[in-house]
């Protein structure tokens, strides 16, 4: 479980003091996919980087498992994003010159299990794709390519920032589907921010910022379930 209390992250611009994260106090479950939702310059990205240890809060409290993350020494924060954080950006961030499979495996790698690389790309529906370069994929085949590479790292959370960004309606769908699948391992809890509020009803708790400060968190009894779309 990861528990945030009280958490700000206060930006100093020139003479003027950027209020990016006000008070910021929520939990993520394991098992349990959490949206993110808030229009553009809300605090998403600080959010995000701050889980992530990306980026440090200016005060405050994260717990994970117990362990008090903004107290971390920079090595500490390195092991922290290395061992138990996935990225799944926007844009996908793969190596262009690396094939799918190669992509994974060097996520992989980082642990220990890339004999496992193949799996990864199996269970995100691209055990025909593994030789092809990322400029042969779709955009969603390389969204898959890139969750395939976060889930390899076995990580405890996965961080996923605008993940359907550049991709259809339909194949947004589809990814989203893959997302609450990764919410289905009880070691894993799922972050997806997102500026578009029809991804809402998809998740199991949807926190939302307004101007730097949680406006609302709502759990959801009954998110949408997308099974058998992925
Ligand atoms: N490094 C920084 N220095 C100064 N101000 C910053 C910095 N990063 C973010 N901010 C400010 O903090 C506020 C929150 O920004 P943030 O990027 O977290 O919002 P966001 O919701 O992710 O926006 P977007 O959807 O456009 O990416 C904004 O007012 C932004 O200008």
């Amino acid at each position: 479980m990861i528990s945030f209390k009280d958490v700000n992250k206060i930006y100093q611009v020139g003479d003027q003091e950027v209020h990016a994260l006000s008070q910021a106090s929520f939990t993520l479950e394991k098992g349990k996919l959490t949206i993110i939702l808030g229009p553009s310059g809300s605090g998403k990205s600080t959010l995000l980087n701050i889980l992530g240890g990306m980026d440090r809060p200016t005060n405050g409290t994260i717990d994970f498992d117990g362990e008090q993350v903004a107290q971390l020494s920079d090595t500490g924060l390195t092991n922290y994003r290395r061992q138990k954080v996935g990225f799944v950006f926007q844009f996908y961030n793969l190596i262009p010159n690396l094939t799918a499979l190669e992509n994974v495996a060097i996520a992989a790698k980082l642990n220990g299990n890339d004999a496992q690389s193949e799996s990864y790309l199996e269970q995100v529906g691209l055990r025909h794709r593994l030789n092809n370069f990322p400029n042969q994929l779709s955009g969603g085949e390389m969204q898959r390519v890139s969750i395939a590479r976060a889930l390899a790292k076995k990580p405890q959370l996965l961080l996923c920032d605008e993940p359907t960004g550049a991709l259809d309606s339909k194949t947004s769908l589809k990814i989203m589907a893959l997302l609450q699948q990764a919410a289905q391992n009880p070691n894993t809890s799922v972050v997806m921010v997102t500026h578009n509020p029809t991804f809402e009803q998809y998740g199991d708790q949807v926190i939302r910022l307004k101007d730097g400060v949680i406006d609302r968190i709502d759990d959801n009894h009954s998110p949408v379930k997308l099974e058998g779309l992925a």
